[in-house]
């Protein structure tokens, strides 16, 4: 159909496990649609709670996008025990003490980074953004913390690692041909990726409900 953007489930022959690949059949229709003024045009006012950039992306992205990246598996149980996790974690109040300097950095893996607060990876950036992994690393890189890149990115490390210099880990996979993880890795490290992070809950990708029915 003509400017659809289709969400497909192609084999995985590494794995023999099912991933999910993106067809764009008309790149351009992405590009305009996140043309910034449109977006601008949306948002009725800067968002003033992380929360409220889930609103602003479902108005921005096509549902299809929005789905993806917005849905757990199955019932959700999952996605909302993660939520109702971080709410059940509470700040100390320390009070009468100097906070003329506020300071959040800390370090991980060795790795300074301005706050406990680092990028997860996450796959297919380009469907929120037509620079993809390109505009996470940037981002990155001005927050001063760390990127970790997806193994299922738009863009490669490459292109990730000659657009910023944000620290970069490199998300992948034990795949049944080892020398193709091999492969990934010396290919990550060669591009200054300084960790892998391993995936390790993926034999079976889970059953996103929403992404069955946008097919
Ligand atoms: C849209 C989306 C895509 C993701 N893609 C990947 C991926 O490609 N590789 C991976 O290892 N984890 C992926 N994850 C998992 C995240 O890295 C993270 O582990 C998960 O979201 C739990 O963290 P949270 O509770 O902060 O969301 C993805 C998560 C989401 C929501």
């Amino acid at each position: 159909m003509r400017n659809r953007k289709k969400l497909q489930r192609s084999g995985n022959e590494e794995g023999g496990n099912k991933r999910i690949s993106i067809v764009l059949q008309d790149p351009r229709v992405l590009s305009n649609h996140f043309s910034t003024s449109i977006i601008r045009r949306k948002m009725a006012s800067e968002p003033v709670n992380v929360n409220e950039f889930q609103e602003l992306a479902r108005r921005a992205v096509p549902k299809m996008y929005f789905d993806f990246y917005n849905g757990g598996a199955e019932d959700q149980h999952t996605l909302r025990e993660n939520m109702e996790a971080f709410r059940r974690i509470t700040f100390r109040p320390r009070v009468l003490i100097d906070v003329r300097r506020i300071d959040m950095s800390t370090t991980i893996l060795g790795y300074p980074t301005s706050a406990p607060i680092m990028s997860a990876p996450t796959g297919m950036h380009r469907l929120a953004h037509p620079e993809g992994e390109v505009a996470t690393a940037r981002a990155a890189a001005a927050c001063n913390t760390i990127m970790a890149m997806s193994f299922s990115a738009n863009c490669t490390v490459e292109e990730v690692a000659s657009s910023c210099n944000a620290i970069r880990f490199f998300q992948t996979y034990v795949y049944k041909r080892r020398h193709v993880t091999a492969v990934l890795v010396q290919r990550a490290e060669r591009n200054g990726f300084k960790a892998i992070m391993l995936t390790v809950d993926t034999p079976r990708i889970g059953r996103r409900e929403a992404d069955i029915k946008n097919k």
